[in-house]
């Protein structure tokens, strides 16, 4: 098990706006964002009330007004910037991640976000702008007190971890990850998930984590390339939901994992772990800090034994079988119909969405 103390991180710089979702949603020609102040509707749900089939571009029209619903006016500078550069814009897993209280404030079925926002602030419930400012402000007070950190028995025992650093040896056996706050197992939402080791309390950092791949689609096959090895296995170990035929397993598993930020998409293999449930039921809150440093947070008090959940971000039902293959069941959401499954799978049929 990994050992913890109190950290001082007050030299690092807060992250100004981040989406979080574990999902990232490329486009090399970024849509203009047509922005509304509605209601927030993935464009899964939206195709199906329609009648249609999901496009890509509906798809990433959809993301584009969620991320602007979400960071409200930080969204806009942010999509202009990733257009110019003709970078990835990446909507946080909420695997994304919602911004600040992003998700969760928008929209009652979505959820904050898994893979979350590009600020300082958490993707916890809802806030009003003024509010959200002034947590910003705070963020280095208020921030890393109880953060996970090294030094860590195994490899690097010797060294002192940078803060959210996970030592090599846990990082090669991420399924069996533990620290002072959970532990990694076999989940029944599927695959492995993380479940607290004691009671949690509201407050709580429970993981602080560096990623161990910074990339983006393009480039994602190189930066895999330089890792050791042993990383490399661990990597392929993770599940992959593919989203088209033409994608192979290692990009589904980039994509199935990932948080996007600023620049690029994350995979950290500890956070990666965490299961999604929809932002009345979610336990957890996770906010990117300088630059790629993901921190998740309690998002109430929980016992012993519960497995804690992020929300993937603001997307609907649909958007979560589409994009990551799973029905969702918990309880927070309305799930998605058999009806609509038909659908989505139909459209998988013809060539997938993107
Ligand atoms: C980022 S991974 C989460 C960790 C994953 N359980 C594992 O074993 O590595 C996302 C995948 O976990 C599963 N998953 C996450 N949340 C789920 C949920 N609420 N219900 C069912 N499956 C879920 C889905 O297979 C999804 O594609």
């Amino acid at each position: 098990m990994s050992e913890t103390k109190p950290i001082d991180a007050t030299h690092l710089e807060v992250q100004e706006t981040l989406i979080p979702t574990p999902t990232t949603v490329m486009s090399p020609a970024l849509p203009e964002a047509t922005v509304s102040e509605g209601t927030i509707e993935s464009s899964c749900d939206e195709a199906i009330k329609r009648d249609v089939e999901v496009t890509w571009e509906d798809l990433i029209q959809s993301l584009c007004r969620l991320q602007h619903e979400v960071t409200n006016k930080g969204a806009t500078a942010h999509l202009e910037e990733a257009a110019n550069a003709e970078e990835v814009v990446d909507f946080e897993y909420s695997q994304s991640s919602s911004t600040p209280d992003f998700v969760e404030s928008n929209d009652a079925s979505i959820h904050s976000a898994y893979w979350s926002d590009h600020s300082a602030s958490w993707n916890e419930d809802s806030e009003d702008a003024e509010d959200q400012e002034g947590r910003n402000g705070a963020v280095e007070e208020r921030g890393h007190d109880h953060a996970p950190q090294g030094p860590i028995e195994g490899i690097n025992e010797a060294k002192p971890l940078e803060y959210g650093e996970i030592s090599f040896k846990d990082l090669i056996d991420p399924e069996n990850y533990s620290n002072e706050y959970f532990e990694l197992k076999k989940s029944h939402l599927g695959g492995v998930g993380a479940f607290a080791k004691r009671d949690l309390k509201l407050g709580e950092v429970i993981l602080v984590e560096r990623p161990t791949i910074k990339a983006t689609p393009w480039n994602y096959y190189e930066a895999l390339d330089e890792l050791p090895p042993e990383l490399q296995a661990a990597i392929g170990r993770m599940h992959g939901h593919r989203r088209s035929f033409d994608q192979d397993y290692p990009m589904a598993i980039f994509m199935t994992n990932s948080f996007g930020v600023r620049g690029g998409s994350c995979l950290y293999l500890i956070a990666a772990r965490f299961n999604h449930a929809c932002n009345p039921v979610k336990t957890v809150d996770y906010r990117i800090v300088s630059g790629d440093i993901i921190e998740f947070k309690m998002k109430k008090d929980v016992p012993a034994g519960t497995e804690l959940t992020i929300a993937y971000g603001p997307i609907s039902p649909a958007g979560l079988y589409s994009m990551w293959g799973f029905r969702c069941n918990c309880g927070g959401c309305r799930s998605i119909t058999d009806e609509e499954v038909a659908k989505i799978d139909r459209t998988w049929d013809e060539g997938g969405v993107w």
